[in-house]
């Protein structure tokens, strides 16, 4: 009997939700038993200041990657859309299963919509991102940042704080609150981030057989979308706090990726689409996808993306 995997975890609700999902698909899949190893990151330790203030979301993350070279754990799961653009030395994404629903979604009281919430409702939302096109789609609302966990979030909303927050319909699924959406808004309208919904299996680069064992979990068509919109994200060398969407579709014959670049205020809107066929086999799809994540960033700066991105930064 081999010992069982450690897996690095967050101690957070979503953390926990996604570590457990993916340690029993791996047992199914492969019959080796994880146990969850609680890992506590500075992002968990401070809930006040704007995590753009602190470094992003990369912060939830360098916890989990010193315990992975520390060989305290054996492997990690994040939220993709979590990791920094650049390589992590010495660690490789093994896999990238499945990925969940990509869009982002309105909860706002009274069942509420994007279209029917009244002028001037406050929405609960301090992602860039998000606040740009909420702003492009609804000039007349106000987003108020907000931090905490999704818990926090939707009490904001339950008692009367706010009118709406936004989160992603990925991570409301995870943690079983996919009732409390109103509206998930459609992904031209909020062009979603770059891998949402997507989780990324990370595990020392040099642990050829985990990186094997995990490779059982990947699901090639997730890695190819995931693919194309962090190679855009990363061409266009946004910060974590750059208003950039990209949304990748892949197929069985085609990959479409479509992107975003917009100002903070929502008044400039940039949004481009690029589709590839898809090759039959497999075999050059990785590269198929960062080639036409670059293209398509190189689309939008030669029609001002880096402009817009200076003016909001
Ligand atoms: N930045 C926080 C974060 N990171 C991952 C998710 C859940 C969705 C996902 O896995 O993409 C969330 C919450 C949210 O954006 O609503």
């Amino acid at each position: 009997m081999s010992r069982p995997l450690r897996l690095g975890t967050r101690a957070s609700k979503l953390a926990l939700a996604q570590s457990g999902d993916v340690a029993a698909a791996l047992t199914a899949a492969t019959g080796r038993a994880v146990e969850l190893v609680h890992i506590s990151t500075d992002g968990d330790r401070d809930r006040t200041t704007p995590l753009t203030q602190i470094g992003g979301t990369g912060v939830f993350v360098s916890a989990l990657r010193d315990a992975l070279l520390a060989d305290e754990i054996d492997f990690a799961v994040h939220s993709y859309k979590d990791l920094p653009t650049a390589a992590a030395e010495g660690l490789t994404i093994a896999a990238v299963p499945v990925r969940a629903d990509t869009r982002d979604a309105l909860i706002a009281r009274d069942g509420l919509t994007l279209e029917k919430l009244p002028a001037g409702a406050r929405i609960g939302t301090g992602a860039p991102r998000r606040i740009a096109q909420l702003l492009a789609a609804r000039p007349d609302v106000v987003c108020v940042p907000i931090r905490g966990n999704v818990d926090t979030r939707l009490g904001k909303v339950s008692s009367g704080e706010l009118d709406a927050v936004v989160l992603a319909v990925a991570g409301l699924t995870r943690l079983g609150r996919a009732a409390e959406i109103t509206e998930a808004l459609d992904p031209d309208v909020v062009v979603p981030a770059p891998a949402q919904g997507a989780l990324a299996i990370e595990c020392r680069a040099d642990d050829a057989d985990l990186v094997e064992l995990l490779g059982t979990l990947e699901d090639s068509g997730a890695r190819a979308e995931v693919v194309a919109e962090r190679t855009l994200l990363a061409t266009l060398e946004a910060g974590c706090s750059a208003p950039v969407a990209a949304w990748a579709t892949a197929g069985t014959t085609e990959l479409t990726l479509r992107a975003r670049v917009a100002s903070l205020d929502g008044t400039t809107v940039l949004t481009d689409a690029r589709t590839i066929t898809v090759p039959d086999p497999h075999d050059s799809l990785h590269t198929d996808a960062e080639t036409v994540g670059r293209q398509l960033a190189a689309d939008l700066l030669a029609s001002g993306a880096d402009t817009l991105m200076g003016r909001t930064a």
